[in-house]
């Protein structure tokens, strides 16, 4: 077998085992009401050298995915082979190439829409103990989640992502359109996840 053909079916087992487990990720966000209709979309790296990414589908239901519903992508979030990945599947490899991230999850939150207008310039935190879900050591830091322009132009939109990056803050906020989080892998994503949406609701509650 040449190394070629190693890469290849290495390729083929890891987006195996990422499908399933984007596939339980996103049932999961689903169930919390995050992916309404089509919404949202997920990704994992599956390989460094070369860059690959799986990426969810475009245009399912995220919450019925199988294992078998990703594609695999390049570090532009180009389709490699079968299948028609996420729209936004270029925004994901951004991330990835930017922040080193290991897995990239977007949602459609009620709590990033709504916040996301009623502050476009950034949502502050500060003296919360739930920031240190976010890797900081104490509550007493103020970090701010940026909040950018949404764009139909994933490449506007991954430039505009990139100048809004912030330091201790796995998250991006689009005007209108909803939540972009990540991790170093899709349990620590989930969980940045969940902890910006707690901080978004509790803003969102006053
Ligand atoms: C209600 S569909 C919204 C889409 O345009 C997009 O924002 C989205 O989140 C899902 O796109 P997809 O291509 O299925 O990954
Ligand atoms: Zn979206």
């Amino acid at each position: 077998m040449d190394s070629g053909t190693d890469v290849d079916s290495g390729l083929d087992s890891g987006l195996a085992e990422a499908g399933a487990v984007l596939a339980a990720e996103a049932a999961r966000f689903a169930s919390f009401g995050w992916m309404r209709g089509t919404s949202g979309n997920l990704s994992v790296v599956v390989s460094r050298d070369p860059v690959r990414l799986a990426v969810t589908a475009s245009g399912l239901d995220k919450g019925e995915l199988t294992a078998a519903d990703v594609v695999l992508t390049d570090a532009e979030g180009s389709a490699v082979g079968a299948g028609r990945p996420s729209a936004e599947a270029a925004l994901h490899a951004r991330v990835v190439r930017l922040t080193g991230a290991g897995a990239v999850v977007h949602v459609h939150t009620v709590a990033s829409v709504a916040m996301g207008r009623r502050r476009p310039e950034g949502i502050e935190f500060r003296d919360l103990e739930m920031l240190k879900g976010l890797g900081h050591k104490t509550h007493e830091v103020a970090v701010v989640l940026p909040v950018i322009e949404n764009s139909q132009d994933m490449a506007e939109l991954a430039d505009r992502l990139e100048a809004a990056l912030r330091p201790g803050m796995p998250a991006v906020v689009v005007a209108g359109h909803g939540l972009y989080v990540w991790g170093d892998d899709p349990r620590q994503a989930r969980h940045h996840a969940e902890v910006v949406e707690w901080l978004l609701e509790l803003a969102l509650a006053g």
